[in-house]
């Protein structure tokens, strides 16, 4: 810190000295000449460029402003006493900042840069169409020289990329729906959002520890695939088929991906969609890094449709577009067509209770790259259930009922939200909790094997 303040007054002692130099020197008339080739001449010599980023750029606010705001928000090497702290609407974390006139160091590549927030007092106001803020504020880069194109190829990229990842982190997920029909709001947007806040989670997701396990690696993989599905020529999205009886956890499925990922949901109701140009259109306003949903998808479409289109030859690829009714090609088509790289990472998923009421063209390999089979809740599901309903540890249950439940589960073929109900009821009373659901699993099972032997009697009538 001493050197510091000694090369500071030592650099201050020579400007003072210049000043002087000039005056003597120089006559009035010829001082503004003379400080412009001293201004050339210390930037032949100085090695640092300065880039500033306004706030406000025009009228217009600067995107590189906030991004590097966030960004620097992010660094770990921020040291100062004194931050700034922000929270956006919607959103549930703090983000702090740089205050006035404060600097911070940043490395990129193994090159230092220095970044500096600069806070001034506006000017009297001139005219302009929106208010001005009283404080003009921007950042001032200093790099040097030779660093100057990694830098700005580079960096600038790196730093919008950070802040998009931070302000996704940061604010609440959303969850769109198309409900309002084919009208837009009055930024001309199909879509209308809420904030999306489903618990479900894999952690709380009930099914097989395997399945989930390869699900989630499977999400992960797409997720930081951006360079796998550049070099194989593929379009960055992918394809779920989430398929069992109702109340297996599908829709907690898709909850739990958005949640696991950090992505928005779009609902896409299908019966609210015209006709294909309508479906392009909504398509077309998702954003990336989203999941988009069609639940029911047998219920959505008119399966005859395809089988019609295929008949008067337009094919699959083509759909529809001026007709007045969706199809199953218009939507494979963004799925899985051209149109389907008009955006990037996208994941799409489709739900049903009857796969096998579903178009061939649906199921054919490559087109939903995974068929995941939301089953009757499994014996290692069941454990998961007990935990998040009951606090329940495996140690904490008598070993004999453990094995009556092992034995009795996969025969009763109850559903995770039926036992859910089950234990959510009887949760303040963990034993009689566990009792029940064995009796209730026990009749279940009971049952079953009953319409099964009368089913194959009058089979065999
Ligand atoms: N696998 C599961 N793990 C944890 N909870 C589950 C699971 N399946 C169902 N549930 C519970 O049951 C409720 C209903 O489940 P969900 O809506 O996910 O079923 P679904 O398969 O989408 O049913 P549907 O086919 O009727 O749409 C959930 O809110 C959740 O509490
Ligand atoms: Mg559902």
């Amino acid at each position: 810190m001493k050197e510091y303040w000694g090369s500071l007054a030592s650099v201050l002692g020579v400007l003072a000295f210049c000043q002087s130099l000039l005056q003597v020197l120089f006559p009035p008339e010829l001082r503004f000449a003379a400080l412009k080739l001293f201004n050339r001449i210390f930037n032949v010599f100085n090695s640092y460029c300065y880039f500033d980023i306004t706030e406000i750029d025009g009228v217009n606010t600067n995107e590189l402003y906030n991004a590097v705001q966030l960004y620097l928000s992010s660094s770990v090497s921020i040291s100062g006493s004194r931050l700034s702290l922000t929270r956006a609407l919607n959103s549930s974390a703090i983000t702090f900042g740089l205050t006035n006139n404060d600097t911070l160091f940043d490395t990129f590549n193994g090159v230092n840069v220095l970044w500096e927030h600069i806070v001034t007092q506006r000017q009297a106001q001139t005219f302009s169409w929106r208010p001005m803020p009283d404080e003009k504020r921007g950042f001032t880069l200093r790099i040097k020289k030779k660093d100057k194109s990694l830098i700005l190829d580079s960096y600038l990229d790196y730093i919008m990329e950070k802040a998009n990842d931070i302000r996704r982190k940061n604010e609440d997920r959303l969850l769109y729906t198309n409900s309002r029909g084919g009208s837009l709001d009055s930024r001309g947007h199909p879509w209308e959002s809420v904030p999306f806040k489903h618990p479900s989670t894999f952690e709380t997701l009930a099914m097989d520890p395997a399945k989930k396990g390869e699900i989630m690696e499977d999400l992960k993989d797409f997720a930081n695939g951006q360079s796998f599905y550049q070099k194989t020529g593929r379009a960055w999205k992918r394809g779920y088929l989430l398929y069992g009886p109702p109340g297996t956890g599908k829709s907690s499925m898709i909850a739990a991906m958005a949640n696991y990922l950090g992505y928005d949901i779009y609902d896409l109701e299908l019966t609210e969609v015209h006709n294909n140009s309508e479906l392009r259109k909504l398509l077309m306003k998702t954003s990336s890094k989203s999941i988009i949903v069609i639940e029911d998808i047998d219920c959505s479409i008119n399966l005859s449709n395809r089988k019609k289109e295929m008949r008067s030859g337009s094919g699959v690829s083509t759909g529809d577009e001026g007709g007045n009714s969706i199809t199953l090609s218009g939507l494979l088509n963004f799925t899985d067509g051209l149109w389907s790289c008009c955006g990037s990472e996208r994941i799409f998923v489709f739900t049903t209770n009857h796969i096998d009421k579903l178009d061939p063209a649906l199921l054919r390999s490559g087109r939903m790259d995974m068929h995941v089979f939301m089953s009757y809740c499994s014996f290692p599901a069941l454990r998961i259930l007990l935990k998040n309903y009951l606090g329940n540890e495996d140690s904490d249950l008598d070993e004999g009922v453990l094995k009556e439940l092992e034995e009795v589960i996969d025969k009763a073929e109850m559903t995770p939200a039926d036992i859910s109900e089950l234990l959510i009821k009887n949760r303040r009373n963990k034993d009689r909790a566990v009792i029940e659901l064995l009796e209730a699993l026990k009749n279940k099972a009971e049952m079953k094997l009953k319409s099964g032997e009368s089913a194959a009697a009058a089979a065999g009538r």
